[in-house]
């Protein structure tokens, strides 16, 4: 059983591990925060890039002192391996933490699983906690590991009729929006780019030297290389109507003009929706509804 406050920690830690959207990949967005022995905040940390310290190191050099006898709150299964940085349970165990408390294992775990390993070492561990919630920042992560390849986000401007259009000033801004969580954007010229460039550090993020094969499945083999888990396809393109026909794209998000209260429907007024997809999401952006739809997979 969690305590109230370790239950907010976790939903702190959530929250902050959004932080590293558009930014950690490969690597996963992972928050953590650190509990003093009496229960109170004493320190919170997020990954913020391949390389660079995981979110338990982060959080623990911001706790001090104060995480020995303490709990760790962490989205993430803490890592049992030394990779680019040292293993995070170890790192835990040198805090002297008493507690861990997990939200979602993780899957890629070599060998033996960090929980397992804290377990071992005499320390108290909770996993699954608030899981379903941690999954609103790492499902794409974990979707990507499961699929081998990027998660699809197409974003495109229709007219009233169901056709694709220029983008209108609200598309913009929602592309705009979109990129800072997304690894990789694709332009409706194919010109593919790090959503915000350079974030992902230096030497990890190979972006393609040259044009994206006009093969769908080669295109995605081209952008899994990258390290990219997610990426934005922008307006309107060859390469992203064949990833669309291909039912490689993950998600769509439409934005089209408000209706009139009235209307007499054209023929063909309908939303371009593939088989296989089903709304998520509808909402209102100045004059546009901006409609979401996902990929049942
Ligand atoms: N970023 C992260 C974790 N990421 C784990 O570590 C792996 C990457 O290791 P490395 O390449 O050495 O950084 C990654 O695949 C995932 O399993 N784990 C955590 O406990 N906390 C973190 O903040």
């Amino acid at each position: 059983m969690q305590t109230s406050a370790e239950l907010a920690a976790m939903r702190r830690a959530i929250i902050i591990s959004a932080s590293g959207l558009g930014s950690t990949s490969p690597n996963p967005p992972v928050g953590c925060v650190i509990l003093d022995a009496e229960g109170s905040t004493a320190g919170e940390g997020y990954h913020l890039y391949k390389g660079s310290a995981h979110a338990e190191v982060n959080a623990l050099a911001a706790a001090g002192a104060r995480a020995a006898g303490g709990t760790a709150v962490v989205t993430l299964e803490p890592c049992n391996h030394t990779g680019l940085t040292p293993a995070c349970h170890q790192g835990l165990l040198d805090a002297g933490i008493a507690r861990v408390l997990i939200a979602v294992l993780d899957p890629t775990s070599r060998g033996e699983g960090g929980a397992e390993r804290l377990r071992r070492a005499g320390v108290e561990v909770e996993t699954h906690v608030l899981e379903q919630e941690a999954l609103v920042v790492l499902a794409p992560w974990l979707a990507s590991l499961a699929w081998q390849r990027p998660v699809l986000h197409l974003l495109r401007q229709l007219d009233t009729s169901g056709h694709p259009a220029p983008p209108s000033t609200e598309a913009v801004a929602e592309a705009d929006k979109q990129r800072l969580v997304h690894d990789l954007v694709i332009s409706a010229k194919d010109v593919v780019e790090e959503g915000r460039p350079g974030c992902h550090g230096t030497s990890v993020f190979r972006l393609p030297t040259g044009p994206l094969p006009a093969a769908p499945e080669a295109a995605v083999i081209h952008l899994t290389a990258t390290g990219a888990r997610t990426v934005l396809l922008t307006g309107t393109s060859k390469l992203s109507d064949r990833l669309l026909g291909a039912g490689l794209v993950d998600r769509l998000t439409f934005l089209q003009p408000i209706p009139t209260p009235s209307r007499t429907a054209a023929s063909d007024a309908s939303l371009p929706l593939p088989e296989g997809y089903a709304l998520s999401r509808i909402t209102r952006v100045g004059e546009q509804l901006v409609i979401t739809a996902e990929r049942r997979s």
